[in-house]
């Protein structure tokens, strides 16, 4: 008994001292890593906010984008929250009553206050881009686009966000932006990957911006924009043609047939059976056409179907220029562009006009992709109209639009049956929508740093674990240390 009680006493986990430093050990190293853990949730739980609305041709989109309050300067962590579309048309369609313009946007506005938490929004950068509608109002009207420009930023102004301005991009920055969108989201620029081309198809412009080998920006300059972006150089190839978005190619397709000013015309672009009165003022009120209006005979023309895509393309082709280049290449209308290099991503009106017609997949070889779109064309319009139920204004276009982007794509950018597989049809990445917006607030958040960013060496995961490790181990030690000098402190002193 007296061996055994002895043992327990020379046994230092049975002394209190021992049960002590143990129990403290154990608490401080929950309470360390419970520390580590909530400390940094906590902050990556906070998040930032940004606001930017896009004044297209067509119609404005507001959206808003967010992202991690401690990681502004770092990857890919910008992320779409919130979309909202305004009701109606776009700015540059209220010149009559250009305040109109402005009520226009209260309701996302509005939305906007609800999606970011209040004590956010002194602090929430809100930005308005205009694109292709707005430069043909300029053109037309510059004092109707000031208007327009004076009533939308009195509504913006009238909310509680930090309100960065309302301003016409130019067609540089719209496809440039469009091309950081794509490569930000597809996390190629912090890796200095390969960057995706961009291909953005609107209603009144279309952009094409891509990184080739054999551009550097000496041929013509005005397509180059140059980026240093996480440490990399990128020269860009980008540009972008003004009455070439979908809406006004109809119209330069319209004024190509009308030009002798009949009373009726068979478009080759529109079903079969396919018939509609249209104005000839309402085909020509735009700074795209209005140099072609032939001499009225009559107010308005009979616009027949035909259902031909063949003879659609023949149409298609007429309101492009291929005659003039004075650079060693071209795409169309004497502009300069370089060869086509890499991927592609078409989104915007490239993806909801072949995402309708079923033809976003482009490793069907082309030829099929052009049977199938002739078959549809070639669709009376009476089926098609039993076969869907969407606004009659926009499913009546569909054959042009599929017609259109196919021949803008191969005529006009000189895209091969080869290459066509490189473009991929695209509505969003990761969440958010592909476009110019999210490049253009990352561009005045100064969100992309021109050298990549110092980032910490271990994940946010491997810190907390190598931490709770060596936490456990420096303990283990310390009980070792204390157990293998335990007999010392035990030890009776010796009487010499
Ligand atoms: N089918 C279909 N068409 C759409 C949709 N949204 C927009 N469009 C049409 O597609 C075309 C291009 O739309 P957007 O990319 O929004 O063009 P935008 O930004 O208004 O015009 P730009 O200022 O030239 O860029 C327009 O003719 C629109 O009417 C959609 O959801 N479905
Ligand atoms: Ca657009």
């Amino acid at each position: 008994m007296s061996t055994q009680r002895e043992m327990k006493e020379r046994n230092p986990w049975h002394r209190p001292v021992t049960i002590i430093i143990t129990v403290i050990g154990v608490i401080a190293i929950v309470t360390l890593v419970t520390v580590l853990v909530i400390q940094n949730r906590t902050i990556a739980q906070k998040y930032k906010y940004g606001i930017v609305l896009d004044a297209g041709s067509s119609h404005t989109s507001l959206y808003i984008y967010q992202w991690p309050a401690e990681k502004d300067n770092n990857t890919g962590r910008v992320e779409q929250k919130h979309h909202c579309q305004v009701a109606g048309k776009g700015i540059s369609s209220y010149t009559a009553t250009p305040y109109k313009a402005g009520e226009s946007l209260i309701s996302c506005l509005k939305e906007a206050k609800e999606n970011i938490p209040q004590k956010m929004h002194p602090e929430t950068p809100l930005y308005l881009g205009a694109t292709a509608g707005m430069r043909l109002l300029k053109l037309e009207n510059s004092s109707a686009s000031d208007e327009v420009f004076k009533a939308v930023e009195k509504t913006l102004r009238g909310f509680p966000f930090s309100y960065q301005g309302a301003r016409l991009l130019a067609g540089q920055e719209e496809g440039a932006f469009g091309w950081v969108t794509v490569n930000y989201l597809d996390d190629r620029l912090t890796q200095g990957l390969e960057t995706t081309g961009a291909l953005d198809l609107g209603g009144a412009s279309t952009q094409i911006s891509f990184v080739s080998d054999e551009y550097n920006g000496s041929e013509s300059p005005d397509n180059a924009v140059s980026f240093r972006l996480y440490g990399y150089d990128y020269t860009l190839y980008t540009h972008s043609f003004l009455c070439y978005g979908k809406d006004q190619a109809l119209r330069l397709a319209l004024a190509h047939q009308t030009k002798s000013g009949p009373t009726a015309i068979t478009d080759p672009c529109f079903h079969n059976g396919y018939n509609e009165t249209r104005h000839y003022a309402a085909v020509y009120d735009s700074p795209c056409v209005s140099d072609q209006k032939p001499q009225i005979v009559s107010e308005t023309f009979i616009h027949l179907g035909g259902g031909n895509f063949t003879q659609c393309q023949e149409v298609i082709k007429s309101i492009f220029n291929f005659t003039s280049c004075r650079y060693s290449r071209c795409s169309f209308n004497g502009i300069f562009q370089p060869p086509l290099q890499g991927q592609f991503g078409a989104f915007s009106a490239y993806f909801f006009v072949m995402n309708f017609l079923n033809l976003t997949d482009t490793s069907v070889p082309l030829k099929t992709v052009m049977q199938k779109l002739s078959d549809y064309c070639a669709t009376p319009w009476t089926q098609i109209k039993k076969e869907h139920d969407i606004p009659l204004k926009y499913l009546a276009e569909y054959c042009f639009s599929g017609t259109y982007i196919l021949t803008l794509m191969m005529e006009g950018y000189n895209f091969t049956s080869e290459t066509y597989s490189s473009i991929k049809y695209i509505q969003k990445i990761k969440n958010s929508d592909a476009g110019w917006t999210l490049g253009y607030m990352l561009n005045l958040t100064n969100m992309i740093p021109a050298e990549a960013p110092d980032s910490p060496p271990l994940t946010y995961t491997s810190y907390v674990s190598v931490v709770t490790v060596m936490a456990i181990l420096l303990f283990v030690i310390f009980i070792l240390i204390l157990y293998s000098l335990w007999p010392k402190f035990n030890t009776e002193p010796k009487i010499i």
